[in-house]
Protein backbone atom coordinates (compact mmCIF):
# COMPACT_ATOMS: atom_id res chain seq x y z
CA UNK A 1 0.00 0.00 0.00
CA UNK A 2 3.08 2.39 1.01
CA UNK A 3 3.91 2.70 -2.51
CA UNK A 4 0.35 3.91 -3.91
CA UNK A 5 2.00 7.31 -2.99
CA UNK A 6 4.22 9.61 -2.00
CA UNK A 7 4.71 12.97 -0.03
CA UNK A 8 6.34 15.86 -2.14
CA UNK A 9 5.76 19.31 -2.99
CA UNK A 10 2.64 20.79 -4.39
CA UNK A 11 2.00 24.18 -5.87
CA UNK A 12 1.36 26.88 -3.27
CA UNK A 13 0.23 24.34 -0.73
CA UNK A 14 3.67 23.01 0.82
CA UNK A 15 3.78 19.25 0.70
CA UNK A 16 1.23 17.12 -1.02
CA UNK A 17 0.16 13.17 -1.15
CA UNK A 18 0.70 12.16 -4.68
CA UNK A 19 -0.15 8.56 -6.72
CA UNK A 20 2.94 6.89 -7.85
CA UNK A 21 0.37 4.46 -10.06
CA UNK A 22 -2.85 4.57 -11.30
CA UNK A 23 -5.29 4.06 -8.58
CA UNK A 24 -8.65 2.75 -8.71
CA UNK A 25 -11.85 3.80 -7.35
CA UNK A 26 -12.68 2.38 -3.84
CA UNK A 27 -9.23 1.90 -3.37
CA UNK A 28 -7.50 1.98 0.04
CA UNK A 29 -4.45 4.84 -0.34
CA UNK A 30 -3.48 5.49 2.87
CA UNK A 31 -4.13 3.84 6.62
CA UNK A 32 -3.22 5.75 9.60
CA UNK A 33 -2.98 5.21 13.16
CA UNK A 34 -4.59 8.25 15.40
CA UNK A 35 -1.22 9.87 17.66
CA UNK A 36 -3.32 12.57 19.65
CA UNK A 37 -7.18 12.66 20.51
CA UNK A 38 -8.37 15.21 22.45
CA UNK A 39 -11.75 15.58 23.66
CA UNK A 40 -13.36 18.86 22.73
CA UNK A 41 -14.94 20.95 25.53
CA UNK A 42 -17.86 23.23 24.97
CA UNK A 43 -16.29 25.74 23.61
CA UNK A 44 -13.17 24.60 21.63
CA UNK A 45 -9.90 22.56 22.61
CA UNK A 46 -7.60 24.24 24.66
CA UNK A 47 -3.81 24.96 24.57
CA UNK A 48 -3.41 23.08 27.54
CA UNK A 49 -4.72 20.21 26.19
CA UNK A 50 -3.06 20.70 23.25
CA UNK A 51 0.18 20.75 25.72
CA UNK A 52 -0.95 17.39 27.37
CA UNK A 53 -1.23 15.53 24.49
CA UNK A 54 1.97 16.85 23.04
CA UNK A 55 3.82 15.68 26.62
CA UNK A 56 2.39 12.52 26.29
CA UNK A 57 3.19 11.40 22.43
CA UNK A 58 6.96 9.52 22.15
CA UNK A 59 10.24 11.50 21.42
CA UNK A 60 9.63 9.98 17.78
CA UNK A 61 6.08 11.33 17.70
CA UNK A 62 6.85 14.67 18.92
CA UNK A 63 9.84 15.07 16.58
CA UNK A 64 7.29 14.29 13.60
CA UNK A 65 4.52 16.38 15.23
CA UNK A 66 6.81 19.32 14.70
CA UNK A 67 7.49 18.86 11.35
CA UNK A 68 4.12 19.14 10.08
CA UNK A 69 3.01 22.25 8.66
CA UNK A 70 2.07 25.47 10.69
CA UNK A 71 -0.37 26.69 8.96
CA UNK A 72 -1.46 30.14 8.94
CA UNK A 73 -3.65 30.85 12.12
CA UNK A 74 -2.95 33.50 13.99
CA UNK A 75 -2.39 31.11 17.29
CA UNK A 76 0.55 32.30 20.04
CA UNK A 77 2.59 29.22 19.62
CA UNK A 78 3.93 27.18 17.52
CA UNK A 79 2.45 23.91 18.68
CA UNK A 80 -0.83 25.08 18.58
CA UNK A 81 -0.35 26.48 15.36
CA UNK A 82 0.36 22.96 14.05
CA UNK A 83 -2.46 21.40 15.92
CA UNK A 84 -4.98 23.54 14.60
CA UNK A 85 -3.58 22.81 10.54
CA UNK A 86 -3.51 18.83 10.64
CA UNK A 87 -6.00 18.20 13.76
CA UNK A 88 -9.56 16.27 12.05
CA UNK A 89 -11.91 16.83 14.37
CA UNK A 90 -16.52 16.38 14.95
CA UNK A 91 -18.48 17.79 17.72
CA UNK A 92 -17.02 15.74 20.25
CA UNK A 93 -13.54 14.66 19.39
CA UNK A 94 -10.66 15.81 17.49
CA UNK A 95 -7.24 13.55 16.37
CA UNK A 96 -3.89 13.83 14.57
CA UNK A 97 -2.64 11.03 12.58
CA UNK A 98 0.73 11.40 10.54
CA UNK A 99 0.34 10.68 7.26
CA UNK A 100 -3.08 12.17 6.78
CA UNK A 101 -1.90 15.70 7.58
CA UNK A 102 0.41 15.72 4.46
CA UNK A 103 -3.40 15.49 2.75
CA UNK A 104 -4.03 18.68 1.01
CA UNK A 105 -7.89 20.07 0.35
CA UNK A 106 -10.27 20.33 -2.89
CA UNK A 107 -13.52 21.12 -2.94
CA UNK A 108 -14.28 18.80 -5.28
CA UNK A 109 -12.22 15.80 -3.42
CA UNK A 110 -10.81 12.58 -5.16
CA UNK A 111 -10.33 10.77 -1.96
CA UNK A 112 -11.83 10.28 1.75
CA UNK A 113 -11.04 9.52 5.05
CA UNK A 114 -13.37 6.71 6.53
CA UNK A 115 -13.56 4.73 9.98
CA UNK A 116 -11.86 1.24 10.13
CA UNK A 117 -13.42 -1.75 12.54
CA UNK A 118 -10.43 -0.41 14.92
CA UNK A 119 -11.39 2.91 16.35
CA UNK A 120 -8.11 4.23 15.94
CA UNK A 121 -7.25 3.84 12.62
CA UNK A 122 -8.88 5.59 9.73
CA UNK A 123 -8.04 5.07 5.94
CA UNK A 124 -7.76 7.18 3.10
CA UNK A 125 -10.24 5.60 -0.29
CA UNK A 126 -9.69 7.13 -3.28
CA UNK A 127 -13.49 8.23 -4.78
CA UNK A 128 -12.51 8.60 -8.00
CA UNK A 129 -9.50 6.55 -10.63
CA UNK A 130 -6.71 9.08 -9.75
CA UNK A 131 -3.91 8.88 -12.60
CA UNK A 132 0.00 8.40 -11.95
CA UNK A 133 1.13 11.59 -10.55
CA UNK A 134 -2.09 13.26 -9.70
CA UNK A 135 -2.27 14.71 -6.17
CA UNK A 136 -5.06 12.71 -3.26
CA UNK A 137 -6.86 15.20 -2.00
CA UNK A 138 -10.11 15.05 0.66
CA UNK A 139 -12.63 17.92 1.53
CA UNK A 140 -11.78 19.36 5.39
CA UNK A 141 -15.28 20.48 5.51
CA UNK A 142 -17.46 17.12 5.04
CA UNK A 143 -18.59 15.90 1.81
CA UNK A 144 -20.76 18.18 0.66
CA UNK A 145 -19.13 21.45 -0.05
CA UNK A 146 -22.64 23.14 -0.82
CA UNK A 147 -21.41 27.07 -0.72
CA UNK A 148 -20.57 29.52 -3.83
CA UNK A 149 -16.93 29.97 -4.19
CA UNK A 150 -17.35 32.99 -2.09
CA UNK A 151 -19.00 31.93 0.88
CA UNK A 152 -16.12 28.53 0.73
CA UNK A 153 -13.36 31.06 0.71
CA UNK A 154 -14.74 32.76 3.57
CA UNK A 155 -15.04 29.58 6.05
CA UNK A 156 -11.86 28.03 4.79
CA UNK A 157 -10.05 31.45 5.76
CA UNK A 158 -11.78 31.61 9.23
CA UNK A 159 -11.55 27.72 9.60
CA UNK A 160 -8.48 26.84 8.24
CA UNK A 161 -6.72 30.28 7.23
CA UNK A 162 -5.88 29.70 3.78
CA UNK A 163 -7.28 30.75 0.58
CA UNK A 164 -8.24 27.48 -1.57
CA UNK A 165 -6.34 27.16 -4.71
CA UNK A 166 -8.42 23.50 -6.27
CA UNK A 167 -9.69 22.88 -9.40
CA UNK A 168 -13.08 24.44 -8.45
CA UNK A 169 -11.79 27.55 -6.40
CA UNK A 170 -9.33 28.16 -9.60
CA UNK A 171 -12.19 28.33 -11.96
CA UNK A 172 -12.89 31.72 -13.28
CA UNK A 173 -15.66 33.86 -15.34
CA UNK A 174 -18.81 32.00 -16.77
CA UNK A 175 -17.19 28.67 -15.26
CA UNK A 176 -17.39 30.39 -11.95
CA UNK A 177 -20.47 31.51 -12.42
CA UNK A 178 -22.10 28.06 -13.37
CA UNK A 179 -19.96 26.04 -10.70
CA UNK A 180 -21.55 28.44 -8.09
CA UNK A 181 -24.93 28.15 -9.55
CA UNK A 182 -24.68 24.49 -9.66
CA UNK A 183 -23.90 24.57 -6.07
CA UNK A 184 -26.34 26.74 -4.63
CA UNK A 185 -28.73 24.12 -6.01
CA UNK A 186 -27.03 20.86 -4.67
CA UNK A 187 -27.95 23.24 -1.28
CA UNK A 188 -31.50 23.59 -1.88
CA UNK A 189 -32.09 20.86 -3.11
CA UNK A 190 -30.35 18.31 -0.53
CA UNK A 191 -32.04 20.35 2.28
CA UNK A 192 -35.59 19.68 0.41
CA UNK A 193 -34.67 15.83 0.27
CA UNK A 194 -34.02 15.70 4.07
CA UNK A 195 -36.66 17.70 4.76
CA UNK A 196 -35.90 21.18 5.27
CA UNK A 197 -36.21 24.46 4.27
CA UNK A 198 -33.07 25.65 2.16
CA UNK A 199 -30.87 27.90 4.35
CA UNK A 200 -27.96 30.03 3.40
CA UNK A 201 -24.92 31.28 4.59
CA UNK A 202 -25.22 35.09 3.66
CA UNK A 203 -28.79 35.38 5.54
CA UNK A 204 -27.53 33.77 8.30
CA UNK A 205 -24.50 35.35 9.20
CA UNK A 206 -25.88 38.89 8.45
CA UNK A 207 -28.87 38.23 10.62
CA UNK A 208 -27.34 36.73 13.39
CA UNK A 209 -24.16 38.57 12.70
CA UNK A 210 -22.00 36.14 13.11
CA UNK A 211 -18.70 35.38 11.15
CA UNK A 212 -18.91 33.34 8.19
CA UNK A 213 -17.16 30.32 10.01
CA UNK A 214 -19.44 30.26 12.68
CA UNK A 215 -22.63 31.07 10.54
CA UNK A 216 -21.91 27.82 8.75
CA UNK A 217 -21.86 25.70 11.77
CA UNK A 218 -25.08 27.21 12.27
CA UNK A 219 -26.62 26.56 9.10
CA UNK A 220 -25.26 22.98 9.26
CA UNK A 221 -27.02 22.28 12.48
CA UNK A 222 -30.71 24.57 12.77
CA UNK A 223 -32.80 23.35 10.15
CA UNK A 224 -36.61 24.32 9.67
CA UNK A 225 -39.01 21.71 8.76
CA UNK A 226 -40.26 22.04 4.83
CA UNK A 227 -43.38 24.15 5.12
CA UNK A 228 -45.17 21.83 2.57
CA UNK A 229 -43.75 18.25 2.64
CA UNK A 230 -42.32 17.04 -1.82
CA UNK A 231 -44.20 15.10 -3.39
CA UNK A 232 -42.99 11.46 -4.73
CA UNK A 233 -42.79 13.19 -7.81
CA UNK A 234 -40.60 15.76 -6.66
CA UNK A 235 -38.67 13.43 -4.94
CA UNK A 236 -37.89 11.14 -7.97
CA UNK A 237 -37.17 14.57 -9.92
CA UNK A 238 -35.12 16.76 -7.33
CA UNK A 239 -33.16 13.59 -6.75
CA UNK A 240 -32.21 12.57 -9.97
CA UNK A 241 -31.46 16.13 -10.83
CA UNK A 242 -28.92 16.54 -7.13
CA UNK A 243 -27.12 13.31 -9.01
CA UNK A 244 -26.30 15.20 -11.84
CA UNK A 245 -25.95 18.45 -10.00
CA UNK A 246 -23.38 16.67 -8.06
CA UNK A 247 -21.69 14.84 -11.08
CA UNK A 248 -20.72 17.93 -13.00
CA UNK A 249 -19.12 19.25 -9.38
CA UNK A 250 -17.03 16.36 -9.30
CA UNK A 251 -18.31 15.41 -6.47
CA UNK A 252 -18.28 11.58 -5.89
CA UNK A 253 -19.74 10.69 -2.13
CA UNK A 254 -22.17 8.92 -0.23
CA UNK A 255 -24.99 11.64 -0.88
CA UNK A 256 -24.23 11.14 -4.51
CA UNK A 257 -25.25 7.45 -3.71
CA UNK A 258 -27.76 8.05 -1.43
CA UNK A 259 -29.52 10.26 -4.55
CA UNK A 260 -29.59 7.73 -7.07
CA UNK A 261 -30.91 5.28 -4.90
CA UNK A 262 -33.63 7.40 -3.44
CA UNK A 263 -34.39 8.57 -7.31
CA UNK A 264 -34.63 4.62 -7.75
CA UNK A 265 -36.63 3.91 -4.97
CA UNK A 266 -39.23 6.83 -5.40
CA UNK A 267 -39.91 6.38 -9.37
CA UNK A 268 -40.62 3.14 -8.50
CA UNK A 269 -43.34 4.02 -5.83
CA UNK A 270 -44.85 6.13 -8.54
CA UNK A 271 -44.67 3.22 -10.52
CA UNK A 272 -46.68 1.44 -7.67
CA UNK A 273 -49.72 3.97 -8.22
CA UNK A 274 -50.08 2.37 -11.77
CA UNK A 275 -52.00 -1.08 -10.80
CA UNK A 276 -53.00 -1.70 -14.20
CA UNK A 277 -49.47 -0.58 -15.71
CA UNK A 278 -45.88 -0.45 -16.62
CA UNK A 279 -43.89 1.91 -18.04
CA UNK A 280 -40.85 0.23 -19.49
CA UNK A 281 -38.52 3.52 -19.48
CA UNK A 282 -39.21 4.03 -15.77
CA UNK A 283 -38.55 0.73 -14.77
CA UNK A 284 -35.28 0.70 -16.62
CA UNK A 285 -34.49 4.05 -14.88
CA UNK A 286 -35.17 2.44 -11.53
CA UNK A 287 -32.86 -0.55 -12.33
CA UNK A 288 -30.35 1.59 -13.97
CA UNK A 289 -29.99 4.22 -10.89
CA UNK A 290 -30.50 2.03 -7.91
CA UNK A 291 -27.23 -0.21 -9.80
CA UNK A 292 -25.28 3.15 -10.02
CA UNK A 293 -26.03 4.12 -6.44
CA UNK A 294 -25.17 0.45 -5.48
CA UNK A 295 -21.62 0.82 -7.13
CA UNK A 296 -20.78 4.07 -6.09
CA UNK A 297 -21.90 3.56 -2.35
CA UNK A 298 -19.48 0.53 -2.49
CA UNK A 299 -16.77 2.86 -3.26
CA UNK A 300 -17.35 5.33 -1.19
CA UNK A 301 -18.31 2.76 1.81
CA UNK A 302 -16.45 -0.08 2.85
CA UNK A 303 -18.00 -3.79 1.95
CA UNK A 304 -20.02 -5.06 4.32
CA UNK A 305 -20.78 -1.37 6.36
CA UNK A 306 -24.28 -0.15 7.23
CA UNK A 307 -24.30 1.60 4.44
CA UNK A 308 -23.79 -0.89 1.76
CA UNK A 309 -26.08 -3.77 3.08
CA UNK A 310 -29.16 -1.25 3.36
CA UNK A 311 -28.52 -0.32 -0.04
CA UNK A 312 -28.15 -3.92 -1.31
CA UNK A 313 -31.35 -5.57 0.84
CA UNK A 314 -33.21 -2.55 -0.81
CA UNK A 315 -32.01 -3.27 -4.30
CA UNK A 316 -33.07 -6.98 -3.65
CA UNK A 317 -36.49 -6.13 -2.34
CA UNK A 318 -37.03 -3.79 -5.74
CA UNK A 319 -35.69 -6.22 -8.07
CA UNK A 320 -38.36 -8.44 -6.77
CA UNK A 321 -41.51 -5.75 -7.40
CA UNK A 322 -43.65 -6.63 -10.24
CA UNK A 323 -43.24 -3.76 -12.35
CA UNK A 324 -39.45 -4.37 -12.27
CA UNK A 325 -40.22 -8.75 -13.14
CA UNK A 326 -42.47 -7.81 -15.44
CA UNK A 327 -39.86 -5.46 -17.56
CA UNK A 328 -36.77 -7.91 -17.34
CA UNK A 329 -38.62 -10.81 -18.12
CA UNK A 330 -40.20 -8.69 -21.69
CA UNK A 331 -37.64 -9.47 -24.78
CA UNK A 332 -36.63 -6.11 -26.56
CA UNK A 333 -36.91 -7.35 -29.73
CA UNK A 334 -40.94 -7.19 -29.02
CA UNK A 335 -40.97 -3.88 -28.86
CA UNK A 336 -38.54 -2.42 -31.66
CA UNK A 337 -39.29 -2.83 -35.30
CA UNK A 338 -38.63 -6.25 -36.98
CA UNK A 339 -34.68 -7.09 -37.77
CA UNK A 340 -33.06 -4.23 -35.86
CA UNK A 341 -31.43 -5.15 -32.33
CA UNK A 342 -31.91 -1.95 -30.11
CA UNK A 343 -29.20 -2.85 -27.89
CA UNK A 344 -26.48 -2.28 -31.06
CA UNK A 345 -24.20 0.78 -30.67
CA UNK A 346 -25.37 3.40 -33.43
CA UNK A 347 -22.95 3.56 -36.28
CA UNK A 348 -20.07 4.99 -35.85
CA UNK A 349 -20.37 5.35 -32.24
CA UNK A 350 -19.19 2.44 -29.08
CA UNK A 351 -21.82 3.78 -26.75
CA UNK A 352 -25.09 1.55 -25.76
CA UNK A 353 -28.17 3.41 -27.49
CA UNK A 354 -30.01 5.32 -24.46
CA UNK A 355 -33.34 4.90 -23.40
CA UNK A 356 -35.27 7.04 -25.04
CA UNK A 357 -33.67 5.90 -28.08
CA UNK A 358 -34.36 1.98 -27.08
CA UNK A 359 -37.98 2.54 -26.36
CA UNK A 360 -38.62 5.93 -28.37
CA UNK A 361 -39.63 9.38 -26.89
CA UNK A 362 -42.78 7.59 -25.56
CA UNK A 363 -42.99 5.13 -22.85
CA UNK A 364 -44.41 2.08 -23.22
CA UNK A 365 -47.30 0.75 -21.03
CA UNK A 366 -48.24 -2.77 -20.92
CA UNK A 367 -51.51 -3.85 -19.21
CA UNK A 368 -51.18 -6.01 -16.16
CA UNK A 369 -53.87 -8.06 -15.47
CA UNK A 370 -53.17 -8.40 -12.06
CA UNK A 371 -50.58 -6.17 -10.39
CA UNK A 372 -48.48 -9.11 -9.32
CA UNK A 373 -48.88 -11.34 -12.38
CA UNK A 374 -46.67 -11.33 -14.77
CA UNK A 375 -47.90 -11.76 -19.01
CA UNK A 376 -46.49 -14.54 -20.94
CA UNK A 377 -44.37 -13.39 -23.49
CA UNK A 378 -46.70 -13.43 -26.54
CA UNK A 379 -49.18 -11.34 -24.39
CA UNK A 380 -47.07 -8.66 -23.74
CA UNK A 381 -46.27 -8.70 -27.28
CA UNK A 382 -49.90 -8.31 -28.59
CA UNK A 383 -50.41 -5.78 -26.12
CA UNK A 384 -46.94 -3.75 -26.74
CA UNK A 385 -47.66 -3.74 -30.58
CA UNK A 386 -51.74 -2.48 -29.97
CA UNK A 387 -50.04 -0.02 -28.07
CA UNK A 388 -47.37 1.01 -30.80
CA UNK A 389 -50.06 0.76 -33.43
CA UNK A 390 -52.55 3.13 -31.29
CA UNK A 391 -49.47 5.59 -30.85
CA UNK A 392 -48.78 5.44 -33.86
CA UNK A 393 -52.25 6.19 -35.19
CA UNK A 394 -52.71 9.32 -32.63
CA UNK A 395 -49.22 11.17 -33.52
C1 LIG B 1 -3.13 19.55 6.86
S1 LIG B 1 -1.99 20.56 6.04
C2 LIG B 1 -1.81 19.74 4.51
C3 LIG B 1 -0.39 19.40 4.15
C4 LIG B 1 0.51 20.58 3.99
N1 LIG B 1 0.37 21.14 2.65
C5 LIG B 1 1.96 20.23 4.27
O1 LIG B 1 2.84 20.80 3.63
O2 LIG B 1 2.20 19.43 5.15
C6 LIG B 1 -2.99 21.95 5.71
C7 LIG B 1 -2.30 23.12 5.07
O3 LIG B 1 -2.02 22.85 3.69
C8 LIG B 1 -2.30 23.99 2.88
N2 LIG B 1 -3.43 23.67 1.98
C9 LIG B 1 -4.18 22.55 2.02
N3 LIG B 1 -5.09 22.56 1.05
C10 LIG B 1 -4.95 23.71 0.37
C11 LIG B 1 -5.64 24.30 -0.73
N4 LIG B 1 -6.67 23.70 -1.34
N5 LIG B 1 -5.23 25.51 -1.16
C12 LIG B 1 -4.20 26.14 -0.56
N6 LIG B 1 -3.51 25.63 0.49
C13 LIG B 1 -3.87 24.43 0.96
C14 LIG B 1 -2.70 25.11 3.84
O4 LIG B 1 -1.57 25.89 4.11
C15 LIG B 1 -3.15 24.37 5.06
O5 LIG B 1 -2.99 25.12 6.24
Amino acid sequence: MANLYAVKPSPDKGLGVFATKPIKSGTVIVRDHVIMKIRRPECDVTSQQVQGAFDALSKEDQAAFMALHEGNLPYKTKLLRIYKANAFGDEVHAWVYLKLARLNHSCAPNAEITETDNEADVKVVALKPIQKGEEVLISYNGALEEGSKRERAMVTKENHGFECNCSVCSLTGEEAMLSDGRRRLINAISHKLEGFEPTHLYTTGSVSGLTPGKAWKVVSRYKRALDVPLTPQQTTAYSFILTKLLEAEGMVCYELAKSYATAGLSLLGQLHGFKAAVVLASAQYVTEWMETGLSIMKTVRSPGSKDVTELEEAWKLVRKSGHLRLARSLEQKLIEPKGKNPNKPKKGTNRTPSITERFGGTAFAVEMKAPHRLLSQDECKALLMRQRREICQSA
